[in-house]
């Protein structure tokens, strides 16, 4: 199977978590589009969704389901969303598709995460792919020097802007050997909007789309 029969697989047995009758968190990403086209067949059965981003939102109303803001929210049951990088602790990279902020203030709200991803994106030590950092745009350099002497390689993401008006910093040559104190580490740095390292808020339940099939890391 290739990496995209595996998000396939993976977006397919998400639908498992979707909790009848209430507001559903949504990512971003191609495995997050391959979810949300499956929601839509079950879309009678769900109250509604909230979007990590504008091309989720579009592209969950093009299926005719309703979007709502997350202020106009009271709950959200459960976040199903992709990720760049995880391991088996559930601590994950995210932000290879610049929603970051977004997608960790839903993940923040949201009950139950459920992360899911290809098998290619399980790794022991998070790192190998650049660490996203969305960041206020006068901070840029200073950001990028505290980065720096973290001992990373940060690169502005060329030609890009977030939702939010932001730039992203993607961070080079990091092993990241204790996700959650580098996480609180790099939030504290005055200009910083968000890190993409996913530990302080680790998923609960990781689905890996394998050759074997779809495997469960964490809780139910
Ligand atoms: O964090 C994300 C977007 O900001 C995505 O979840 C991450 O980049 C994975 O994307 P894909 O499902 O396309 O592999």
């Amino acid at each position: 199977m290739n990496q995209d029969e595996l998000k396939q697989k993976v977006a397919e047995a998400a639908i498992e978590y979707v909790v009848p009758g209430t507001v559903i968190g949504i990512g971003t990403g191609s495995t997050a589009n391959l979810f949300i086209d499956e929601l839509a067949k079950i879309k009678g059965k769900i109250e509604g969704t909230v979007a990590s981003s504008v091309a989720s939102a579009e592209r969950l109303k093009g299926h005719g389901i309703p979007v709502y803001e997350l202020n106009d929210v009271d709950e959200v049951s459960v976040y199903i969303d992709g990720a760049d990088e995880a391991t088996k602790h559930l601590h994950l990279i995210k932000g290879g598709g610049g929603a970051l902020t977004r997608e960790k203030i839903v993940a923040a709200v949201a009950k139950k995460f459920v992360c899911i991803a290809d098998g290619s994106k399980l790794v022991d030590v998070l790192g190998n792919f650049p660490l996203p950092v969305e960041v206020i745009p006068m901070a840029r350099s200073y950001i990028a020097r505290e980065l720096t002497k973290l001992g990373g390689r940060p690169e502005l993401r060329a030609g890009f802007t977030t939702d939010n008006g932001n730039v992203i910093l993607d961070v080079h040559g990091l092993q990241i050997m204790e996700p959650t104190k580098l996480e609180a580490q790099i939030n504290n740095l005055a200009g910083v909007v968000t890190v993409g390292i996913f530990a302080l808020r680790p998923a609960d339940v990781l689905l890996l789309g394998t050759a074997e099939g779809v495997q469960t890391l964490g809780g139910k």
